[in-house]
């Protein structure tokens, strides 16, 4: 059988000097493991259109698409996930959690205090060694 592979971005969404980190809920995989919001890439569209797509529909925010990180490919037991970050930035709206059950606004030094999903830590490792 073939191992599905999900192809995912992800917004690292920065505020004076803050960083936005979204807990899944306990009816989603990854049950409350925290996140980058964002979700997977649909047939025909592109990364940075999923993205923007994405926090309308999670946050009913509107994001710009700033500088990507690198993507990481990560196996969880169940499948396999590639996450493409990019740094984002509100330009309008409220956030308002539509899927997520908390978020939280840190400074960068303090995210791996949270419980991540496993795919995520080289990308807070990374987006870290900016600073
Ligand atoms: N959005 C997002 N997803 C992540 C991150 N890290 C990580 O492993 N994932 C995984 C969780 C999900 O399996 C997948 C994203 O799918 P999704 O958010 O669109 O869909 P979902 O969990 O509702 O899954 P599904 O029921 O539709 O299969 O990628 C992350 O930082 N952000």
């Amino acid at each position: 059988m073939v191992r599905k592979h999900v192809h995912v971005t992800c917004a690292v969404i920065e505020r004076d000097g803050l960083v936005l980190s979204a807990r899944r809920s306990a009816s989603m995989n990854l049950p409350l493991r925290w996140e980058f919001p964002g979700g997977k890439i649909e047939p025909g569209e592109g990364r940075e259109e999923c993205l923007k797509r994405e926090l309308v529909e999670e946050m009913g925010v509107e994001v710009a698409v700033g500088r990507p990180l690198t993507p990481v490919t990560h196996s969880y037991p169940a499948f396999d996930v590639t996450l493409y970050p990019y740094i984002c930035s509100i330009v309008s709206g409220e956030i308002t959690l539509h899927e997520h059950s908390a978020m939280i606004w840190l400074p960068p030094a303090r995210m791996l205090e949270l419980d991540w999903a496993d795919a995520d830590l080289p990308i807070i490792l990374e987006y870290q060694g900016l600073f």
